[in-house]
């Protein structure tokens, strides 16, 4: 039987969405409810692959997901973005002066907080996934209640739309790592871009001089991300991402960088979807 796909929340949650895009429309999930419970389901051998939100671009990084990825020693073996729509939603017939309380996912209240500042009224509470919230409150029939979710998820659950793109950019995108406990096989896709991880010295220039190494390798770094590490306090470590035309080079730059750095660890090599 075909292994599933690990995914963060429900169907019609923007995971599942990405999950359907990225492999087909009808792949099989296995709904966690936490990005924990998703990278314990790779590990356990329960998914063969899993799909995991790591930046979005008006709420920014999802910073405990890079600890995750780490400390389960995944790789990254793709990427996918895509556009958010946030959609506020409601049992048929609920006004929006009859809504007390809106329940989502931390990441998609923050990225509607603007919309909000209007409504002072209407309590914001963090739950495990906007799609799931939806499903409540349709079956449990809730009265003034609404979910932030996807269009999808209203559909799929039968709620109106009170209010329509209620994200505060409308150029609202989140990018998604796609993730497995083992090194993406070959499978004649391009590979032009990898995740990366180290540790600096403390040291004057330290980080200037790996920069320089990418420039000199042709690498263009896409994205940096720093983690405190949380044995020494106020030491960090890096994590990249690094686009590039040439493999070889891009191995190259890795040779020198394990001299430079510490505990340097390539997370991923995959193809590079951002147009
Ligand atoms: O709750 C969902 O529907 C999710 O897929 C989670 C999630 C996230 O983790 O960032 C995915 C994309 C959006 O940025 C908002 C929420």
């Amino acid at each position: 039987m075909e292994r599933k796909i690990a995914i963060q929340g429900i169907q019609g949650s923007f995971h599942h969405l990405v999950a359907q895009q990225y492999y087909r429309e009808d792949v099989p999930v296995l709904e966690c409810m936490s990005f924990a419970e998703l990278t314990k389901s790779l590990v356990n051998g329960n998914a063969s692959e899993g799909v995991m939100a790591i930046e979005n671009s008006i709420a920014g990084s999802i910073l405990p997901n890079y600890a995750l990825i780490d400390e389960n020693k995944l790789q990254v073996v793709g990427e996918h973005y895509i556009p958010i729509d946030m959609n506020l939603m409601v049992l048929p017939g609920q006004k929006l002066e009859d809504i007390k309380k809106v329940y989502s996912h931390p990441m998609a209240l923050l990225q509607c907080k603007e919309f909000f500042k209007q409504y002072p009224h209407i309590k914001l509470i963090e739950d495990a996934d906007t799609a799931e919230v939806a499903r409540r409150i349709a079956e449990k029939e809730s009265h003034k209640i609404a979910a932030v979710a996807s269009k999808a998820a209203a559909k799929l659950f039968g709620l109106d739309i009170l209010a329509e793109s209620i994200h505060t950019k409308k150029s609202n995108a989140t990018r998604f790592l796609i993730i497995s406990t083992k090194k993406k096989e070959p499978n004649g896709d391009i590979i032009d871009k990898a995740s990366l991880k180290f540790e600096l010295e403390s040291k004057r220039g330290s980080l200037v001089s790996v920069l320089n190494i990418l420039r000199d390798f042709n690498l263009d770094m896409t994205k940096i991300q720093s983690m405190p590490i949380i044995e020494s306090p106020w030491k960090y470590s890096f994590f990249i991402d690094v686009t590039f035309d040439n493999y070889e080079e891009f191995l190259k730059a890795v040779g020198i960088l394990e001299v430079m750095t510490e505990q340097l660890t390539i997370l991923g090599t995959y193809k590079n979807s951002l147009i």
